[in-house]
């Protein structure tokens, strides 16, 4: 990959900035139709790639009138989604807009490679430039529908519907048209974004088309990384047609910046290589405080998940009860039982001579404590050490008043939330589950703290209203104890990066990626049902090392 493509594929735009990097080009002096030609090109190629045609009328001839026969005698329609029809025929969907032009360019170029096609054009009024193309297909003699009823049966269908231009509510008769056509058996390969969603919320805005493929043109888009766009989306994929960085900086620069994490991005912030002289507590010295006698496998797991992170120095506090299953589990921390309540959630801390909290590099704290241990939480957010706080110890926060607590706190805080868990925290913010990013900045914001929201696309805040947000996941990882992992490697990571001046939100954002990775990579190996939060912790170095290589392979 090249640096360009990197940086690229670090970006994410709302419709407002993409319109304005857009405007800039036309400035200066890129015509409108020559983009629009450039990138319907590359879709069109793309298309064939996947959906290559066996009668390709290179050697046909298109155009020629022994190729083209009605669109009306396209084959039964397919009910799988094989890549290997011998002359796919493929349903134009087109909307009012640019988005309606780039697919009637594809329209063009796929005609001309052969492909049967038809044109749906609902549209009465369409921009000058779409219309311009319509009259061009209709020239070509590709068949053009006006009405859902009409339509022959298709292999595939290409979205031009919507693209970003889309700024209200589908209604009938074009809503109804779309559900329609999502109950077809044919993949539906998307432009620019499925239509009907919401460009930067991802919400579906009455109906939207469900896409088994959307082609994001020239730079992500921000509903791609909305956790109620997934649905919709299928196989995202990024058409990259050039345009300037220097353009894509003019816009963003005084914007709060949404970055996507990319394994370049992830993989920078970790402690590699190690100095070749060092010692195990400058390689961090991370404690843990978790478990109870009700919950003793949360803190196994989130032992484990910090074991992935290579910390220097593990210490595990938890109920005395306890002790000696851990140490069976992790012969290489220190235990450290401590008295219990009459519950057996950790009564006191009980941490060994000499010792005291700010002897961490870092703390990570609750992992199946019960609410129960709210002394303890309390005395952790009181201490000046950097922290990652999670589950039952967002549980007590949220009960002893989640901002003011967070405000009087000078090392660095991370929370780890749940869509639950966050509401508890923050209850002053309406709507988290549909407006994820804009929640996670707000908390941030009013708490000082990193907050890292979990979903299938975590996003990440910090309190100057930047967020990172992961790209990938699986749903492998919806699984109990997977985010126990999750906090022990984030511990593990901010100990370690103690003393490197890291910005605590790109060490959360490197924690999360590693973790949605070894998910996938475990999924991959055993299917979505075997990532149980064990084997996940297992993953965790086999999927660094695998990312590593395929860095410096490139
Ligand atoms: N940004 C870029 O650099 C490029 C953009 N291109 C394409 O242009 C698209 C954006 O084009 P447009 O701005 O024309 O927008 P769209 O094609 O997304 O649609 C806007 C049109 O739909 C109408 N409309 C909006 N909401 C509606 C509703 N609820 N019901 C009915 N009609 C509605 C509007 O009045 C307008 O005519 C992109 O998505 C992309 O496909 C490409 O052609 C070239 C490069
Ligand atoms: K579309």
């Amino acid at each position: 990959m090249s640096d360009r493509q990197e940086q690229i594929s670090q970006v994410v735009v709302t419709a407002e900035q993409m319109r304005d990097i857009e405007a800039r080009i036309f400035a200066a002096g890129m015509p409108v139709v020559a983009l629009m030609e450039k990138v319907a090109g590359l879709i069109a190629r793309r298309i064939q790639n996947i959906y290559p045609n066996q009668k390709d009328a290179g050697t046909l001839g298109r155009g020629d009138t022994e190729s083209s026969f009605p669109a009306s005698q396209c084959p039964p329609l397919f009910a799988s989604s094989s890549l290997f029809f011998s002359n796919p025929c493929i349903g134009i969907l087109v909307g009012p807009g640019h988005n309606g032009g780039d697919a009637l360019v594809v329209a063009r170029e796929l005609y001309f490679r052969g492909y049967e096609i038809w044109i749906y054009s609902p549209f009465s009024q369409l921009k000058e430039l779409t219309s311009q193309h319509l009259q061009y297909a209709r020239s070509l003699g590709i068949p053009i529908y006006q009405e859902i009823e009409q339509l022959p049966n298709s292999d595939l269908l290409i979205d031009g519907l919507f693209g970003f231009g889309l700024e209200r509510n589908l209604t009938d008769p074009i809503a109804s048209a779309i559900n329609q056509l999502n109950q077809l058996s044919v993949p539906i390969l998307s432009i620019d974004l499925p239509s009907g969603l919401h460009t930067d919320t991802g919400e579906v805005l009455g109906t939207a088309i469900r896409a088994t493929h959307t082609f994001c043109l020239g730079l992500w888009k921000l509903a791609f990384l909305q956790d109620q766009a997934l649905e919709y989306v299928g196989k995202a994929e990024l058409i990259d047609f050039d345009i300037p960085l220097a353009d894509v900086e003019a816009v963003l620069s005084e914007a709060p910046r949404i970055k996507r994490i990319t394994p370049i991005t992830a993989l920078s912030t970790l402690p590699l290589p190690r100095p070749a002289i060092t010692h195990k507590y400058k390689e961090g010295h991370l404690l843990l405080i978790c478990g109870s006698r009700r919950y003793a496998g949360g803190a196994i797991l989130t032992a484990l998940g910090a074991r992935g992170s290579g910390v220097g120095m593990l210490s595990v506090a938890v109920p005395e009860s306890l002790k000696s299953l851990l140490v069976s589990h992790l012969p290489e921390a220190l235990i450290v039982g401590c008295p219990e309540t009459e519950t057996g959630a950790i009564a006191q801390l009980q941490l060994p001579t000499k010792t005291n909290l700010n002897s961490f590099s870092a703390i990570a704290c609750g992992p199946g404590l019960t609410t129960d241990a709210s002394p303890i939480v309390q005395q952790v957010i009181e201490s000046d050490v950097p922290l990652v706080l999670d589950a039952d110890a967002l549980n007590i926060l949220a009960e002893i008043a989640t901002i003011p607590t967070l405000q009087k706190r000078q090392a660095p805080t991370i929370l780890t939330p749940h869509t639950g868990e966050f509401q508890r925290l923050f209850p002053n913010i309406t709507d988290a589950k549909h407006h994820r990013i804009k929640a996670v900045q707000q908390a941030a914001a009013q708490t000082g703290a990193v907050v890292l929201l979990k979903g299938a696309r975590t996003a990440i805040a910090n309190p100057q209203n930047q967020v990172s947000i992961i790209p990938e996941s699986t749903p492998a990882l919806a699984r109990g104890g997977s985010g126990d992992v999750l906090t022990g490697l984030l511990g593990g990571l901010l100990a370690q990066a103690a003393t490197k001046h890291i910005p605590v939100e790109d060490i959360a954002a490197t924690a999360a990626w590693w973790h949605s990775q070894a998910g996938i990579l475990a999924a991959q190996e055993r299917t979505e049902l075997g990532v149980d939060a064990f084997t996940l912790a297992q993953f965790l170095i086999k999927t660094l090392k695998s990312k590593l290589q395929l860095i410096t392979y490139h």
